[in-house]
């Protein structure tokens, strides 16, 4: 009789590929909700209604009725008596607008109407940075991977999941709720309120994060792991794109921000319940990695112990991934939150479409992590993708920071090379960290370069949100906002380039030397 050789669930490719879409479904919608809200940076910090017009074009409906109405009086026409809620879908108006230096009268169809919040971009820095606030001050990001080494998956995946629904409720309840002049340290409820659902959001999705890394490591090490490790990175680009490129025009159709928030909610929550079946699968992939091991005699598997976070925090390798991914990441994350009104104000992108072009560096992103991630997996040379990304980021934002070139078509370029540096450093870093560290030692090791990746995210958007109030906001005679000069920002961007830069090229010398492996393919032949 032929006899049965016993194998892990792991080892049929139709079980992993299956687990894999899974967890990164539920990431993917993870994503959404952590970027649906950077195309509303203009609508968020404008005062009162916005309306927008059928030739894409908007304006404050303050500003509006103002100019509607000097039209009439100049024109001796009847008065339209025109208030707030007289500006509605189809509604078409006269009035004087300055074309290319020159008074003209223009007449435009209403398309849509929307309410604006009213924050200011500190404000808005604040709220979005809310994100790694109690991963980086209560050290949560820390104690998850701890909780996912001790633990185990199935638990910390579905007490992550919980968190980032309960955030994203408490988010949305914040913006759909009118809290009027109401302070809380300085600034509106409605952004404190914002900001804390966006936190435990935050919680909830970078502790997701080390979860799912650590499942793809599990069912796929020394398999294809550096292209399954970037095939979730490109689904959670989905998300990421699909937030940037559909957000406004739900907000707009909705007239009202928190509606795209409510439908990243609901996806949420399918996200949940698909965890919930790939802890089924887990549970059979354990049983089977039990059943193999008891075949081959071998041993139970050492479980964590807290002495081993030393070889973590010796390892110099590690450190300098992790400080090559606080500085990659805190250049491109954090750039996405103002990416929508810098096309806005410098590549004097309308609106409407201004949100598309940041999301054409998720979509570049969707094909070609993989197809990094699959070049490492065979050919190797990952320390090199990672120098290569790092030099393309400081290139762009230093385009971006000159004050040259402002057409839009510019943008597009070179926002599709950050594209691919953003497709570059994440396909060759997150597959490296498992030929730095083992195993069991991985939720931890995640966990403390996400936990330094999200001092960026935290931190970084509170300082662009302060340098734009106050050293890029430019205002005419009587203090109005007349538009931005981005130089400084984006200069400030461009440092952290330089910085990843010079740090992978220490990575690839520490390599040569320690032999990490870095430069070498992930499949065994
Ligand atoms: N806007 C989502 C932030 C995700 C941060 C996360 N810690 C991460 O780095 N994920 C890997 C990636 O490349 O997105």
């Amino acid at each position: 009789m032929k006899e049965q050789i016993q194998q892990k669930l792991s080892d049929s490719r139709v079980a992993r590929w299956t687990a894999l879409m899974i967890v990164s479904f539920t990431m993917m919608c993870g994503y959404f909700l952590t970027d649906v809200m950077s195309p509303l940076e203009n609508l968020l910090t404008t005062k009162g209604k916005v309306v927008y017009f059928t030739d894409d074009t908007s304006i404050s409906a303050d500003s509006l009725i103002s100019k509607v109405e000097l039209f009439a009086a100049a024109n001796a026409l009847s008065s339209p008596e025109l208030t707030v809620e007289k500006l509605e879908e189809g509604a078409e108006l006269q009035y004087m607008e300055t074309v290319d230096g020159q008074q003209q009268t223009v007449q435009k169809t209403i398309s849509s109407v929307a309410s604006g919040e009213g924050w200011s971009s500190t404000e808005y820095g604040f709220f979005s940075g809310a994100y790694g606030y109690i991963n980086v001050f209560l050290l949560m990001l820390f104690f998850g991977g701890i909780i996912l080494d001790k633990m185990g998956i199935r638990f910390t995946g579905i007490m992550s999941c919980g968190f980032m629904f309960a955030g994203a409720l408490i988010k949305w309840y914040a913006l759909s709720t009118d809290f009027g002049d109401t302070m809380l340290f300085g600034m509106n409820m409605q952004v404190i309120l914002a900001a804390l659902g966006f936190a435990i959001f935050g919680m909830g999705a970078e502790i997701t994060g080390i979860t799912v890394s650590k499942i793809i490591v599990k069912w796929f090490a020394g398999k294809e792991l550096a292209l399954a490790l970037g095939l979730q990175v490109a689904m959670a680009r989905i998300g990421t794109a699909i937030a940037l490129g559909a957000s406004l025009s739900v907000a707009r159709m909705m007239g009202n921000v928190s509606y795209p928030v409510l439908f990243g909610a609901i996806a949420l929550c399918i996200g949940f319940v698909s965890f919930l079946v790939y802890c089924v699968m887990d549970k059979k992939e354990d049983a089977s990695a039990l059943a193999v091991r008891q075949e081959e005699g071998q041993s139970e598997e050492e479980g964590f112990r807290l002495a081993d976070l030393k070889l973590i925090f010796c390892s110099k390798g590690f450190w300098l991934i992790t400080l090559l991914c606080l500085m990659f990441y805190a250049g491109v994350f954090p750039f996405l939150k103002f990416a929508t009104k810098l096309m806005i104000y410098k590549y004097d992108v309308p609106e409407s479409f201004a949100g598309m072009i940041p999301a054409l560096l998720p979509f570049g992103t969707i094909l070609l992590t993989p197809v990094f991630g699959s070049l490492y997996d065979r050919i190797g040379r990952g320390a090199t993708l990672m120098i290569i990304g790092s030099v393309m980021l400081t290139v762009v934002h230093v385009l971006f920071a000159l004050p040259l070139m402002n057409y839009w078509w510019f943008a597009v370029v070179v926002m599709i090379v950050l594209g691919i540096a953003f497709s570059l450093v994440p396909s060759a870093m997150w597959p490296s960290v498992p030929k730095i560290i083992p195993m069991k030692q991985l939720g931890s090791a995640y966990a403390i370069i996400f936990y330094i990746q999200n001092i960026g995210l935290a931190m970084v958007p509170v300082l662009i949100g302060w340098v734009i109030d106050d050293f890029a906001t430019l205002r005419d005679t009587s203090g109005a906002i007349t538009g931005y000069n981005y130089s400084i920002p984006m200069t400030i961007f461009a440092v952290f380039g330089v910085c990843a830069v010079v740090i992978s090229l220490m990575l690839r010398v520490d390599d040569a030397k320690k032999h990490y492996g870095l430069e070498e393919a992930n499949m065994k032949k």
